[in-house]
């Protein structure tokens, strides 16, 4: 039996022998070391002949231990109390800590004496994967924690499998009651569904998708832009969820600053054509009726100028909150800019049913503009195309309610005008006259006809009024009348106007030289030449190169340019006055009339319009107007010219009231620079006087 034991025992120390794997010792009942096998030595550093006839509590024992494995030892050999299998941190000869699983055995030798077997097994690199494992855990929650983002890992159908969030607040539902929840039973149904369908498109497409969304959450509105990529191997779905509130409120703004007008918050400019270029496209499919309706707030730059742009702009305002009460909200009311408003009338099944709502926004402006106190009274210009009878494009409809709003202007506003056909045929002269008036003066289209000016107290030529002429192959002869204004609109009346200047000095020089007589020259101006920095400077080399004194030259200037208002039109009256050069206020008796300008400006002369001399003869209204304006216009110390004397019986009656200079057809039409210097006051003349 005893050496059966003995034999036991030596087969399994020669098994150990070779294991380096797992430390086996054996210990005598003083706790001697008896056996050290290879992996003990590999474990603990002691060769076995070092280690043989150590004690255990001084060779691998800590110091805290000692004690402890004394009597454990003691309390198995004496009351056969086993010591259990445990974990343990032992020590190295170099003084390392090494964690081991330690099992223990007890023999009795042949001696009859206790020999404890430990078979530890080295722990260090399940502690080194364990401690790597927690402190990866504790990096990943660190990460997760300082990132703004929502990480979820959910089963392919939808469930949380697990869930970081570093700011918990932008969770729908909290920690506690997600994991193990099914996304479907607590997004809302949109938010759901998107999932849903990315889900699929995940695990069909895989790579890495992303949408956004939007959830109500006790912190307010969020967006969320959510990431997704499929795990095949798992089963799972990984989801990032960045909130994107910020930008998105960000991006909001720039898309109400670029498509919404600030002062107003209704479209701009910009969102309005759009919506008008949309609205073609549909009427185009469905076939139905719209209409452009173009406003313009009569009279709105007094009120800037008289009550400020504060008073302006909450009028504006007001402006803009009535209207849109007025049409329906699918509908689209915007502001074009300045006092300018547009309206988007769809789905109309006939014409005339604008008309109503036309009126109705007409009507908008009738209640006065209660602002800071006052109460102000406003009206507006309206003009309407319809689709498809005025256009089927969005600029075609948008030219001609521009057209048709101007056409109420005229019609003296606070009315309404529909876009005809005359209109359009009117607007594309107006356009080909533009494309023809640019060059015009390269080609030399131009030539300045003169008109004389006959002094009724000596019954002579006293001058002339140079009047323009514009020849074109293209649109044929044009009145001034029409061409000026379109020049003036362009811009092109500011060298158009210097040209006529340098003829007409020119040629006052030749004829007066020709004729040895000081005459004068009448030449119009227009209010876009005061706007010309260099205008005054240019009048004076012309005047200097022409050899002209300047009372011989005359400017006719209507009322309009006075009504600017500007302070270039004071600055420029000034100067040709300083200049010495003659003022003549033209056109007189047909616009506001306000004898204000008349005192306010040095004016020389002062014309009465024909209109009104073609009346005196049988209107005694126009007389008695004629009458008082000869007479206020000599308290004022002006001479009175009349313009457009057709007949014998008007020079009569002109001349019976006192007035000073004639000109019309009764003399002459307005001829060319050959012509006049030709031109002799026909012998009847004297006989009509
Ligand atoms: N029915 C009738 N008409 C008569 C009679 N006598 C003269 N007229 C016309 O009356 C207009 C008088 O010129 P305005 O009132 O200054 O009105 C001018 C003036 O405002 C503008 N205009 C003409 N030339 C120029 C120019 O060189 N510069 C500027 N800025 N405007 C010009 O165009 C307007 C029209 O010019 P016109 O067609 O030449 O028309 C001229 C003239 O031909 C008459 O007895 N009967």
């Amino acid at each position: 039996m005893e050496n059966h034991h003995e034999d036991t025992r030596d087969a399994v120390r020669q098994l150990f022998d070779s294991v380096d794997a797992i430390s086996v010792q054996g210990y005598d009942q003083e706790r001697r070391v008896v056996y050290w096998n290879i992996g003990s030595e590999k474990l603990y550093g002691y060769t076995a002949a070092e280690a043989i006839g150590q004690k255990l509590e001084d060779l691998i024992i800590p110091d805290h231990l000692r004690e402890g494995v004394v009597s454990s030892h003691h309390n198995w050999v004496v009351n056969g109390v086993e010591i259990p299998a445990a974990e343990l941190v032992l020590r190295s000869k170099s003084g390392r800590d090494v964690s081991v699983y330690s099992s223990h055995v007890m023999f009795r030798n042949a001696r009859d004496e206790c020999e404890m077997y430990c078979i530890d097994v080295d722990l260090g690199d399940v502690k080194k994967a364990q401690s790597q494992a927690v402190s990866k855990e504790e990096l990943l929650k660190g990460v997760f924690e300082s990132l703004p983002d929502l990480f979820f890992l959910v089963t392919e159908d939808g469930r949380i499998i697990e869930c970081h969030a570093g700011d918990s607040r932008k969770l729908y539902v909290q920690y506690d009651n997600i994991l193990g929840e099914n996304m479907a039973d607590f997004l809302p149904e949109e938010v759901a569904a998107k999932f849903r369908n990315y889900f699929e498109k995940a695990m069909r497409e895989g790579g890495v998708l992303s949408f956004e969304y939007c959830l109500d959450l006790p912190i307010g509105k969020a967006y969320f832009e959510a990431r997704i990529s499929h795990l095949a191997g798992q089963k799972q779905l990984v989801i990032i969820a960045r909130d994107i509130t910020e930008a998105h409120e960000t991006a909001e703004l720039i898309r109400k600053q670029a498509y919404f007008d600030s002062l107003t918050s209704i479209p701009n400019r910009f969102l309005s054509l759009d919506r008008l270029s949309q609205m073609v496209k549909e009427l185009e499919r469905s076939g139905e009726k719209a209409a452009v309706v173009f406003l313009d707030v009569d009279d709105f730059k007094k009120i800037n100028d008289s009550l400020g742009h504060d008073v302006g702009d909450k009028v504006l305002i007001e402006a803009a909150n009535r209207l849109s009460s007025t049409v329906r909200d699918s509908d689209t009311v915007g502001r074009l800019g300045g006092d300018e408003f547009i309206v988007l009338l769809g789905s109309l099944a006939e014409s005339y049913d604008a008309v109503d709502i036309v009126e109705k926004l007409l009507d908008v402006f009738r209640e006065p503009f209660r602002i800071d106190g006052r109460e102000l009274i406003l009206t507006t210009s309206i003009g309407v195309a319809v689709y498809p009878d005025n256009g089927t494009s969005a600029s075609d409809l948008l030219r001609n309610a521009d057209a048709a709003m101007y056409q109420s202007k005229e019609q003296g506003r606070n009315t309404y005008s529909f876009f005809t056909k005359q209109m359009n045929e009117m607007i594309l002269r107006r356009l080909e006259i533009e494309e023809q008036l640019y060059g015009a003066l390269e080609r030399n289209e131009f030539e300045v006809y003169y008109q004389p000016k006959i002094n009724l107290k000596d019954r002579k030529v006293m001058g002339a009024e140079a009047l323009l002429r514009w020849h074109n192959p293209l649109v044929g002869q044009v009145a001034p009348d029409e061409f000026i204004p379109i020049a003036e609109h362009t811009g092109l009346i500011e060298p158009i106007g210097k040209y006529v200047l340098a003829q007409a000095l020119a040629f006052l020089n030749e004829w007066s030289q020709a004729h040895r007589q000081d005459y004068t020259m009448a030449v119009n101006l227009s209010p876009r030449q005061f706007r010309d920095q260099g205008f005054v400077e240019f009048v004076k080399e012309c005047l200097g190169s022409c050899d002209v004194t300047p009372e011989r030259l005359e400017f006719e200037i209507t009322e309009g340019v006075l009504m600017i208002g500007q302070s270039c039109v004071d600055e420029v009256l000034s100067a040709l006055n300083a200049l010495g050069v003659k003022l003549s206020m033209d056109d007189f008796g047909t616009g506001y009339s306000s004898l204000s300008y008349l005192r306010q400006y040095n004016f020389d002369l002062l014309k009465v319009d024909r209109s009104f001399v073609s009346g005196i003869t049988a209107n005694q209204e126009d007389r008695d107007l004629v009458t008082a304006t000869i007479a206020m216009a000599h308290s004022l110390h002006l001479d009175v010219v009349a313009e457009g004397v057709e007949t014998g019986e008007q020079l009569k009656l002109l001349n019976e009231l006192g007035c000073d200079v004639a000109q019309g057809y009764y003399f002459s039409k307005p001829i060319p620079a050959l012509e006049m210097k030709a031109f002799k006051l026909k012998e009847r003349f004297e006989v009509e006087c």
